[in-house]
C-alpha cells in the first residue's frame, strides 16, 4: 500500500502517470470497504441497505453542482460541451427525469420516503461534511484538480457491475426495477472517464501538475471511503447512530 506521496517527483511519462491513477484506483477505491464487502456478501440488513441508499442520495445531489463549479470555470468551450453532459445525465431534461430521479427511485423502492430522502435531514452528519468537502474542492482546487478528482469513475463501472449482480441475487426486496440507476451509469462513467483522463494526462505537464492530480484523485478516494466508514460507524454492529439521523423507526 502506497501514500502515492511522491508518485511523480522525477516527472512521470503520460503511460506512467495513467499507470499510478490507475494504481489509486487499485489501493484507494472503495471496493475495498468493509460495507462493500458486506453488501456483495448479502450481510446488509435492510436498515444499513436504507441508510446507504438515503446517504448516497446527499452525493448523488451534489455531483451536478459540482460539475457546473467546474463548467463555470472552464474556459474552452468544447470542454464545456462535454462536461455539461454530466448534469443533463443527472438532472435530466427537467430536473427530475436523470439519475437524481433514479437514485432517489431507487431510495423509495427500498421503502424510504420521497420527501425525507430529498431533504437530505436524516443523513448522517459525516456524509454531508464529506458531500461538502467535494464540493468545496472542486471549487477551490485548479481546474486540472477537479478534473482528476472526477477520475474515480475510471473504476466505477466495476464496482457497479459487482453491486448490482450481488443485489440482486442475495437481496429478495431488490430488483431489476429497484437498480435502474446503475444500467445505465457504466456507459455514462466510462464516456466521462474517458474524457477526463485525456484531459489529466495533456495538461498535468509538470511533475507537479502530476503530483497534484495523483493527490487529488487520492482525495476523491478517500471521500468516497469516509463516506462508507461513517455507515458502518452509525449502522454496523455495535453501531452509533447520530441524534436526528435515519432510524428504522423512521420507515412506517
Ligand atoms: O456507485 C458508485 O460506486 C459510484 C462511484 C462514483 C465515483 O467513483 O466517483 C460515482 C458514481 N457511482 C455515480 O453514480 C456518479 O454519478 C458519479 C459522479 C462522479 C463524479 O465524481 O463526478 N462519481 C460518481
Amino acid at each position: 500500500m502506497s501514500t502515492f506521496r511522491d508518485a511523480a517527483k522525477d516527472g512521470l511519462s503520460k503511460g506512467d502517470l495513467e499507470a499510478v491513477l490507475r494504481q489509486v484506483g487499485v489501493e484507494r477505491y472503495h471496493h475495498l470497504h468493509p460495507y462493500h464487502h458486506r453488501m456483495v456478501e448479502g450481510a446488509l440488513s435492510k436498515t444499513e441497505m436504507q441508510a446507504w441508499a438515503l446517504n448516497r442520495y446527499c452525493y448523488q445531489a451534489m455531483v451536478p453542482r459540482k460539475d457546473a463549479m467546474i463548467l463555470a470555470r472552464a474556459t474552452d468551450p468544447a470542454f464545456r460541451a462535454a462536461w455539461r453532459m454530466r448534469i443533463e445525465d443527472h438532472d435530466g431534461d427537467d430536473g427530475w427525469s436523470g439519475g437524481i430521479a433514479r437514485w432517489l427511485h431507487l431510495a423509495t423502492s427500498l421503502g424510504l420516503d420521497a420527501d425525507s430522502v430529498k431533504s437530505e435531514r436524516l443523513a448522517l452528519p459525516a456524509t454531508r461534511f464529506a458531500v461538502g468537502a467535494y464540493l468545496t474542492f472542486c471549487t477551490d482546487k485548479t481546474l486540472l484538480e477537479a478534473v482528476a478528482s472526477s477520475l474515480t469513475e475510471m473504476f466505477s463501472p466495476a464496482i457497479i457491475g459487482e453491486r448490482m449482480s450481488a443485489m440482486l441475487a442475495r437481496y429478495d426486496y431488490v430488483t431489476e426495477d429497484t437498480l435502474a440507476y446503475f444500467k445505465h451509469r457504466p456507459k455514462q462513467a466510462s464516456r466521462d472517464a474517458d474524457f477526463a483522463l485525456a484531459y489529466v494526462l495533456d495538461h498535468a505537464d509538470t511533475a507537479e501538475r502530476q503530483q497534484a492530480a495523483i493527490d487529488a484523485l487520492v482525495f476523491k478516494c478517500d471521500i468516497l471511503w469516509t463516506m462508507l466508514d461513517v455507515l458502518q460507524h452509525a449502522y454496523g454492529e455495535d453501531g452509533n447512530i447520530p441524534p436526528g439521523a435515519f432510524r428504522p423507526e423512521h420507515v412506517q
